[in-house]
């Protein structure tokens, strides 16, 4: 992992956020630092999107701090140092992709060539194209053209690669990890755990409006000591699942899947009472089950305040 300077660059603080009677964050707290990319994960409606909001200033936060290059995020002078990619950017349609990269960098006072930020972007192609006649994904990646061409400190990428096929999202991870090497911060919202993995320093899981997690994937992991037995066994899942060491059972057809925080002792006990006992295979959690893991908890909890 790179070394990352633990400067903040932007940070929430006790924030709460109601729209009506929901409440979409709840003494939310939450730090960016210098030239790290921090990935925010959560379900729909977790509160990622309002949380990117405060900071840009979008919104106002019905209590707590909001803080961003230790200024308002409503001033001149922190907007300049930021690039966004919200999820409804609208654009005008009947703009070429060059003049919209065009306009977007003279808001800023060094940026990119235009050339630069769309070849970044993977749109040097499409610099003649209107934008309203492009697909979905290149759209995407004007967007992320357009985020990068001020040649900000701090990226906002709310949820970047929806509607992109493989290639491109590959793509706009390269240009991402660009970035980052570069010594910019970027925060990222995304409901692709393996982009996370592929991408995040720190990654904060949230839910109804509150952190749940925090810290790096293999932390995050750590924290799921379960690990996941597969094996091929004429032992009936029903009386695996009963044992003391299986916490969760349940078979795909043609193996068990046993969650255990006790592999040893399971294992033993598996090749005891089967001698025919085969395709054995012992994994950690992946992110998406730790994942899973994490929320199921938090989606018990109220997400509507109590009237104010
Ligand atoms: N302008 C609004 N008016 C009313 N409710 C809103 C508004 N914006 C967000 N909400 C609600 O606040 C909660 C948090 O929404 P938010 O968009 O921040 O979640 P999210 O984690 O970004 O979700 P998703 O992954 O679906 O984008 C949701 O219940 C949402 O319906």
């Amino acid at each position: 992992m790179r070394h990352v300077a633990n400067t903040a660059l932007a940070r929430l603080h006790g924030v709460s956020k109601h729209y009506g009677p929901l409440r979409a964050l709840n003494g939310f707290d939450l730090e960016l630092r210098n030239g790290e990319l921090l990935a925010l994960l959560g379900p729909n409606g977790a509160g990622k999107t309002t949380a990117i909001g405060l900071l840009l200033g979008l919104i106002r936060a019905d209590a707590g701090s909001v803080e961003l290059f230790g200024h308002d995020p409503q001033g001149i002078a922190a907007r300049r140092q930021i690039g966004v990619m919200l999820q409804d950017a609208q654009l005008p349609p009947t703009l070429r992709v060059g003049e919209l990269i065009r306009l977007t960098t003279s808001y800023y006072p060094n940026p990119r060539s235009v050339l630069e930020s769309a070849e970044l972007a993977g749109v040097a192609d499409l610099l003649h194209r209107p934008y309203g006649k492009l697909s979905g994904g290149q759209q995407r990646r004007v967007q992320f053209a357009l985020a990068l061409c001020g040649r900000p400190r701090l990226l906002f990428l709310d949820e970047p690669t929806v509607g992109m096929d493989i290639d491109a999202r590959q793509k706009l991870w390269a240009a991402i990890r660009h970035l980052i090497a570069e010594g910019n911060a970027v925060v990222l919202t995304t409901h692709y755990l393996e982009e996370a993995e592929a991408l995040a320093d720190r990654v904060c899981v949230m839910a109804h409006g509150r952190v749940i997690s925090e810290g790096s994937v293999d932390a995050l992991r750590a924290r799921i000591a379960l690990k996941r037995v597969w094996c091929s066994t004429r032992l009936p899942l029903g009386d695996v699942a009963a044992w003391p060491e299986v916490v969760e059972a349940r078979s795909d057809g043609e193996r068990l899947c046993l969650s255990t925080e006790y592999v040893e002792l399971l294992v033993r006990r598996l090749l005891a009472e089967d001698i025919t006992l085969s395709s054995l295979e012992i994994r950690a959690a992946g992110l998406s089950e730790v994942f899973t893991e994490l929320t199921r908890d938090a989606q018990a909890s109220p997400t509507m305040a109590e009237a104010a």
